[in-house]
């Protein structure tokens, strides 16, 4: 039966409020015209408003046709580079339309590198500063290649050079622009977070892809040679590169910096001063020095390896939604919450927890390593306490619980440079010393929790792998049989 509409109802002359409807005898032209406009404003408005709902109405039931899974671990456990694998599986024309973001962080990343290196430098000169003596002087002590004049003045016993010197100040300039970009990305302050932070649903990629397209387009006209031998000329001074025309551009000032870039990492006193302080930038999240000539030139155009490699801290909750291209169900609507792992972003994970089929839970075997926020834990205990919270967890008893034994190649690393087990886990005793034997010990004490912890028997699904090597991630992702409600199985190893 056909439904009269809302404005035809109140043509009854019966109805009490049709009556009050009903114009003035007396309504003058104007008025009536005045009227009919707002009448027809009024079902606009409704029209609009039942649009809304119809569209809102159909996002909710593809939102729930869909398949979410939800990535979850500690900080810098692996979840965005995991997430960053299923989308270059998935939905590859997704992933490339993001690379102009990436690439600036992956810029980003590398000052950051130059970052820590110069703090290593300075406190080398700082810590190897002596005050001489008449002894001192009468012994020829002093600056590598200098005799310092007179007791009393301060010199450095340290074996860097000037010319390393004069590198440092020349790379200073990069520092301006990293707070430039920064304050763009996490405009709350986030210049001091060892990692490069962004805020989720802050729209990041958006921000980036923009300041990457408007520094592109700026690159043929980039003035990159007077820029490189302000540098070069600049001994003493800080490069004004903060100028204007620079301060938005990283490629420009990376592409000026590039040859003093590659030559101070490469430096082998630089490198021994890197061993006597301790410092491993290699095993820094986002670590791209080893590749600074590739990246710091002007045509730089980042590659799905690099794209995987970035670091971004996530803080908060992201939701990506795409629809897969390839793979199993082509057609399919994801959607992956990606949370910040760190402890303090650990409370807005359950909002998420009884909407989702599966959680992929990522524990790195990180035996020998602390949480950066707070350095008194271990990290492979956090991994174990957080993941019994997961097992036991009521909320989830119904969902598909997924754990990936990530980062074995740094386990791999670790156990060969002889790191042993026992000293950070007394109870491996003398087993020995081998990834296999540390594997299925750890992950026997996951599979222990998951058997005595799930609210209800569920199976447990795992996988030892190294998320950073995309094609085998990918074999991971694309290649299994699937035996769980979630597609292409993540899963492939069951018990
Ligand atoms: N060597 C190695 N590095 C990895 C692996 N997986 C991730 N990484 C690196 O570890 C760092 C942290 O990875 P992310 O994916 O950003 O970690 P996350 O869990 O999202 O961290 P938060 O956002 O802080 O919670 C990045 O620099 C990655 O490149 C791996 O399997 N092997
Ligand atoms: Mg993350």
């Amino acid at each position: 039966m056909a439904s009269k509409s809302f404005w035809s109802q109140q043509q009854d002359p019966d109805d009490p409020l049709s009556q009050a409807l009903q114009p003035p005898l007396d309504e003058s032209p104007e008025d009536r015209a005045a009227r009919l406009r707002q009448q027809e404003d009024a079902i606009r408005v409704s029209k609009e408003i039942d649009d809304d709902i119809a569209l809102a109405r159909k996002a909710y039931e593809r939102r729930k046709k869909a398949i979410k899974i939800l990535l979850l671990g500690q900080a810098e456990s692996g979840k965005s580079t995991t997430l960053k694998n299923f989308q270059l599986a998935f939905s590859p024309s997704h992933f490339h339309k993001e690379r102009a973001a990436w690439k600036t962080i992956i810029q980003l990343n590398l000052i950051r590198n130059i970052k820590r290196l110069l703090e290593a430098l300075q406190e080398e000169w700082e810590s190897s500063l002596q005050t001489t003596t008449a002894a001192s002087i009468a012994k020829g002590k002093g600056v590598a290649g200098r005799t310092p004049s007179s007791p009393g003045v301060r010199f450095s016993t340290s074996k860097l050079t000037d010319n390393h010197r004069r590198i440092r100040m020349r790379l200073s300039a990069l520092l301006p622009i990293e707070d430039e970009l920064m304050k763009k990305l996490l405009p709350d302050g986030g210049a001091a977070n060892k990692d490069v932070c962004v805020r989720a649903g802050s729209g990041w990629k958006g921000i980036v892809s923009a300041l990457s397209e408007n520094t592109s387009t700026l690159g043929p006209v980039v003035p990159v040679k007077p820029l490189v031998s302000a540098l070069k000329g600049s001994s003493n001074s800080r490069p004004n590169t903060a100028d204007a025309r620079f301060k938005d551009n990283p490629t420009a000032v990376l592409a000026a910096c590039k040859d003093d870039i590659v030559t101070l990492w490469e430096d082998h006193i630089v490198q021994d001063v890197l061993k006597k302080h301790n410092m491993r930038l290699q095993d820094m999240p986002g670590f791209f020095l080893n590749d600074a000539g590739r990246i710091a030139a002007i045509n730089y155009e980042a590659t799905d390896d690099d794209i995987v490699r970035a670091r971004v801290r996530t803080l908060g909750v992201e939701e990506h939604h795409f629809t897969m291209e390839s793979g199993a169900l082509p057609g399919t609507e994801w959607y992956i919450y990606d949370v910040g792992g760190s402890r303090s972003c650990r409370q807005h994970w359950i909002p998420f927890f009884d909407d989702v089929q599966a959680i992929i839970f990522l524990a790195p075997l990180a035996f020998n390593l602390t949480l950066e926020e707070d350095p008194k834990v271990n990290r492979l205990e956090d991994s174990i306490t957080l993941w019994r919270e997961v097992c036991s967890s009521a909320l989830l008893a119904k969902t598909t619980l997924i754990l990936f034994l990530n980062k074995m190649d740094i386990l791999q690393a670790t156990l060969a440079a002889g790191i042993r087990v026992v000293k950070y886990v007394p109870s491996y005793g003398d087993q020995p010393n081998d990834i296999a034997n540390v594997t299925k010990y750890f992950r026997d004490k996951f599979r222990g929790y998951h058997k005595r912890l799930s609210p209800k028997a569920r199976p447990f699904y795992w996988h030892e792998t190294s998320v950073i090597d995309t094609r085998s991630t990918a074999a991971i992702l694309v290649g299994g049989k699937s035996r769980v409600p979630i597609p292409a199985s993540v899963a492939v190893r069951w018990e």
